[in-house]
């Protein structure tokens, strides 16, 4: 089997594309070198587990029922995803009839400029086969490549009832470490409970693209020091068109307030394309006049600003530390000017990696 006969590129399906958007996530601009170059993650699992329901639902906006109508993958697929000035990685879709291992497949190379490895489990089907094959995944890309992150999904959750969900989770995390401590394999994957019909896809897929991020860290102080200062409650840093969040302080996650944040995005641009843009006008409805609060009637306050044409930062916070408002938007311009420094180093040293590599 040849890599190059067997994926489908996808580049044209990239968000930047159909925004319009230019330089940094151009996507017709960039060499093949460029494209090569971004870190990517592999969808893999057995055939209908949902691989490439995720990948639609989560990057191409569709909707989780219309999955139901999808075909069998046949070929590796590659989808370039350029959205974010952070997120830029490629998704390749193996078709769970594809044996990656089959020694005419070139996975060693392909292996070494792979972040992570989503491994998709349908919770809703026997998990023995699934744990053969992830355990087998494991121990092969290992040896190739061991600084890949491992993430299992242990996919359609919705059929389970809450109870059943933990029982599974508990299960396979259990069996599957259980078999790599006895293969001596120092691996610890992570393991997420996901399903297509909640958020709990995109908050998974949200934790793989973290690590993916080396600005992580800074990204997290920043989002904690302006937290504690303008005593807000919890903030994401939102990719706006996927609602993929690059980061948030280190308060724990609850999904609500994650869905929560990630509706305030679409009600935003929902409203903006409606009443915000001139007749004739085309666009996403979000530019850096974009910004919105919204009281909620439990006594919270959803706060909205943007921060670059990429991201958005969402915030929730109690009614009664919103008095000083003044306060928290003259500490949103300082953490946004920190962003955009973080950012600009970022373009410089990539600049200067390409100069150097041409
Ligand atoms: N209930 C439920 N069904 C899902 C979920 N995700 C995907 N599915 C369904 O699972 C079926 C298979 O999904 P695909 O995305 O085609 O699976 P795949 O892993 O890409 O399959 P191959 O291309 O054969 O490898 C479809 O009917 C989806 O609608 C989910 O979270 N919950």
């Amino acid at each position: 089997m040849n890599e190059n006969d067997n994926y489908n590129e996808e580049y044209e399906s990239s968000f930047l594309g159909d925004m319009g958007y230019g330089e940094e996530g151009q996507v017709d601009g960039q060499s093949s070198s460029q494209i090569e170059n971004k870190p990517k993650i592999f969808l893999m699992g057995l055939k209908r587990s949902g691989k490439s329901s995720i990948q639609k639902v989560v990057f191409h906006k569709m909707l989780p029922n219309e999955t139901l109508f999808l075909e069998s993958t046949s070929k590796v697929v590659k989808n370039d995803i350029s959205n974010s000035s952070f997120v830029q990685f490629q998704i390749w879709d193996f078709p769970g009839q594809v044996d990656f291992f089959d020694p005419t497949f070139d996975y060693e190379h392909i292996l070494n400029n792979c972040g992570a490895i989503v491994f998709v489990i349908d919770a809703q089907d026997e998990i023995g086969e699934a744990l053969q094959k992830l355990h087998q995944t494991i121990v092969k890309v290992y040896q190739i490549n061991p600084n890949i992150h491992f993430e299992v999904f242990i996919h359609k959750s919705d059929g389970l009832s809450d109870d059943h969900k933990i029982d599974k989770q508990r299960d396979i995390q259990q069996k599957a470490t259980d078999e790599l401590l006895d293969a001596n394999i120092m691996v610890h994957p992570s393991f997420y409970v996901t399903s297509i019909y909640d958020h709990s896809i995109f908050e998974a897929f949200s934790k793989v693209i973290q690590k993916l991020i080396p600005q992580l860290p800074t990204l997290e102080n920043l989002l904690d020091v302006f937290i504690s200062r303008s005593r807000i409650e919890k903030a994401f840093l939102v990719d706006v068109v996927s609602k993929i969040y690059v980061a948030t302080d280190n308060t724990p996650v609850d999904m609500q307030t994650y869905e929560l944040c990630s509706d305030m995005i679409d009600v935003v641009i929902d409203v903006s394309c409606i009443y915000g843009l001139k007749e004739e006008e085309e666009g996403l409805g979000y530019d850096q006049e974009s910004h919105s609060v919204i009281k909620l009637n439990n006594g919270m306050v959803l706060y909205l600003r943007e921060v670059n044409k990429y991201l958005a930062l969402v915030c929730l916070l109690r009614e009664s530390n919103f008095d000083k408002h003044g306060l928290i938007d003259y500490n949103f311009l300082c953490f946004k000017k920190a962003i955009e420094e973080v950012f600009s180093r970022r373009t410089a040293t990539r600049k200067k990696i390409t100069k150097k590599s041409n």
